[in-house]
């Protein structure tokens, strides 16, 4: 088994981990839908072409065939649409990314109620210029692990209500990042958390959330 199959086997167990138990049901895999090593390998295939059709300045009949290949498949797949709660994708939780390529692939090391450390590559899909990521994909990543580590540990779910990024340096796409976070206290139904990502001993960017419980009924 590899790591990320063992640390989503982990997830999956508790006891301190992020649990699936501890998951507001909507959010997590319905049961019987399981993400096949199909499914996993299409979302894989989808973030190298991202990265691929980011990085590409094709002759003009290469661009004709891609398109009409990509057009290709978009009708293909919409004939399998689903409604939001039998969807796959950004519902994995077990697995790393998710199986969702909005944000990147963010491969959990260490985790507990209050802690987490991971480590995550943005690929040139994210690229902001000269060699940095994106300003917007950073957030994307911190409301990841900050979301998870927020509603984790049999909490009742919360929403991000405000998500401040400092950005310290510039955060290097294609080379592997560090990432941690931590929940920092509970006022009523207010969860103020923090966390940072770093290349080596460099902090490219620190961000503070907080993360507010839902009322019931709140969507
Ligand atoms: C259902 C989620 C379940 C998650 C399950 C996770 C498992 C999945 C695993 C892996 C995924 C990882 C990734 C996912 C993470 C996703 C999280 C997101 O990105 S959510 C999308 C973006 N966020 C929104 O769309 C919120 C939109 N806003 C709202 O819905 C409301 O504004 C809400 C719920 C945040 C608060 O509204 P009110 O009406 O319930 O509460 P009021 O009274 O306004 O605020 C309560 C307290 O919070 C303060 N507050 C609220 N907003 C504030 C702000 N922006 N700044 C400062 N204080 C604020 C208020 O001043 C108040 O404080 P005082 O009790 O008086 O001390």
């Amino acid at each position: 088994m590899s790591t990320d199959e063992n640390a989503a086997e982990e997830l999956l167990r508790g006891p301190e981990g992020l649990g699936r138990r501890d998951m507001p049901t909507s959010w997590t895999r319905r049961p019987g839908i399981e993400p096949t090593p199909d499914f996993l390998a299409m979302i894989d295939a989808l973030r190298a072409l991202q990265d691929d059709v980011t990085a590409a300045v094709p002759p003009p009949d290469v661009l004709v065939d891609t398109t009409k290949t990509l057009s290709e498949l978009s009708e293909r797949l919409r004939a399998y649409a689903a409604p939001e709660r039998d969807q796959l994708t950004g519902r994995l939780i077990t697995v790393p990314g998710r199986g969702q390529t909005m944000s990147p692939v963010l491969h959990l090391d260490e985790w507990s109620e209050h802690h987490a450390r991971g480590h995550v590559t943005f690929g040139r899909f994210y690229l902001g210029g000269n060699g940095a990521v994106h300003g917007g994909a950073i957030p994307l990543l911190f409301d990841e692990i900050l979301g998870r580590l927020a509603n984790t540990g049999g909490r009742r779910p919360s929403r991000t209500a405000f998500l401040h990024v400092n950005y310290r340096s510039i955060t290097p796409i294609g080379v592997e990042l560090q990432i941690e976070g931590r929940f920092e206290r509970e006022e009523g139904r207010k969860r103020f958390l923090t966390a940072e990502l770093r290349h080596g001993d460099t902090l490219c960017a620190d961000a503070e959330g907080l993360f507010v419980q839902l009322k019931p009924g709140q969507p």
